[in-house]
């Protein structure tokens, strides 16, 4: 018998191939079994509910897949049935909630505040005592983020919940990173006639993965290190290395790349003139990570090979949605570093263009809640500026080379 122990929100690629595999591989079979929930529609928990939660993944390196099938998934459910959300968080035997939803379910009474607090709630009255929140989404310091809105919803709603979650909750802070496309037709065909089984369901990711975390574990975890997971005081300098140089790099890629037509993050990096481009970015984000040079530069070689495998179909417009509450978090921090340094830095420059002919309509479509005041804007690159980064609308020569890199 499975037992769970944790509680995922956020049921989709990404969890399925790194924190479930994660756990799968540190601990033994049947010790932490995870129940997860999708953000709202029942399709993906129909589907692994009627294959008993298992799932394959397709580990695909450059010339050859590996396939696994994962077992740590003992039960799926619709994000919308809060009734069992709030038994399961309840559980004494719940000792941790793991969160994929994306960096915009993180705003300020949203998805992330919402299903935390009232899981919490019901943990409180049910009497089951500590446990820790552990966000895998790509936002710097997410677990103090995740800490905030939940804090600010509860203390609105009921103080003495706020001082319950005060004394009982730890919000660990958490680097993620493995490139996780979303799963297509092709790839539910190419696992049946490998793997042998009709898996409705199957994930691909790729072969590099990693972890870091920052936090307490008041009701224990999953031997995560067992499969190289790392545990640090501080998070920072991993979030900003991966968040500017991957994440910003996919960005770039995703906007510029897409406006010369590529379809891929494969198919950009091929081509010299986003390869040019990456590097420039590259070379402006890295004074901004407080890593070495030496470590700084291998993990730039690895992240090449990485972009490059052929093999894996990175749609960029899977990676351009969502980009208003991207390019913030991605793109800002290089900018506002290098104009204090005095440098005017093309590569920064060159995101910000793409990402404003984007929301102009070149290249991969917009799919975003939140691009409306900014699309309202799109024909003036100083009114952009201004609702994005006000700090920096006053600065002309930036305004200029924003404008003259613009090409829609
Ligand atoms: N895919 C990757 O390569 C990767 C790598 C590192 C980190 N991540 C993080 O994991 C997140 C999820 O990635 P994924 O590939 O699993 O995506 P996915 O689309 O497969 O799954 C995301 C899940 O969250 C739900 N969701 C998303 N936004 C929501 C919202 N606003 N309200 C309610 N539900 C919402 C979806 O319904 C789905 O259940 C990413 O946004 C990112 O923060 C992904
Ligand atoms: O998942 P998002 O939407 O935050 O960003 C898209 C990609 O940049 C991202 O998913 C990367 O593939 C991932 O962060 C790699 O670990």
């Amino acid at each position: 018998m499975r037992s769970i122990r944790i509680v995922h929100l956020g049921l989709g690629g990404f969890f399925r191939a790194h924190q479930a595999w994660y756990t799968g591989a540190g601990s033994d079979p049947g010790e932490w079994g995870i129940a997860a929930f999708t953000g709202r529609s029942a399709t993906l928990a129909d589907a692994l509910s009627a294959q008993d939660c298992r799932y394959t993944l397709v580990v695909r390196g450059p010339s050859s897949d590996d396939l696994q099938v994962q077992k740590t998934l003992v039960s799926a459910h619709p994000g919308s049935d809060s009734a069992t959300w709030r038994t399961l968080i309840s559980a004494q035997s719940t000792a941790l909630v793991t969160i994929t939803m994306t960096e915009a379910a993180y705003a300020p009474s949203g998805v992330v505040a919402d299903r935390l607090v009232s899981g919490l709630a019901a943990r409180r009255l049910a009497g089951s005592g500590p446990l820790a929140v552990v966000s895998c989404d790509n936002l710097p310091g997410n677990g103090e983020v995740t800490a905030r809105v939940v804090h600010e919803l509860a203390a609105r709603l009921d103080p003495a919940l706020d001082e319950w979650i005060t004394a009982n909750v730890s919000f660990v802070t958490t680097m993620v990173d493995r490139i996780t496309p979303k799963t297509t037709p092709s790839d539910v065909r190419d696992v049946e006639s490998a793997g042998g089984w009709a898996d409705a369901a199957p994930v691909v990711t790729e072969p590099f993965t990693e972890w870091v975390l920052s936090g307490d574990f008041p009701a224990g975890r999953p031997a995560w290190e067992r499969a190289g997971a790392r545990f640090v005081d501080d998070v920072v300098p991993h979030e900003t290395r991966k968040l500017l140089l991957l994440n910003g790099g996919h960005s770039l890629l995703a906007y510029a790349g897409s406006a010369l037509g590529h379809e891929t993050v494969a198919d950009a990096v091929a081509d010299p003139v986003c390869r040019g481009w990456l590097d420039d970015w590259w070379d402006e984000a890295c004074r901004h990570v407080p890593l070495p040079t030496g470590e700084l530069s291998a993990y730039r070689s690895a992240l090449l090979e990485r972009f490059a495998n052929p093999r894996i179909r990175h749609t960029l417009a899977q990676i351009a949605a969502d980009g208003s509450q991207k390019i913030p978090i991605r793109v800002l921090p290089v900018l506002r570093g290098e104009r204090a340094a005095g440098r005017l830095p093309t590569g920064a420059v060159r995101i910000l263009a793409a990402w404003i002919d984007h929301l102009r309509g070149l290249g991969a479509p917009v799919s975003d809640a939140g691009a409306q005041p900014f699309t309202d804007r799109a024909r003036s690159a100083r009114d952009v500026l201004s609702l994005l980064a006000p700090d920096l609308a006053a600065d002309d020569d930036l305004l200029k080379s924003v404008e003259s890199t613009l090409r829609g």
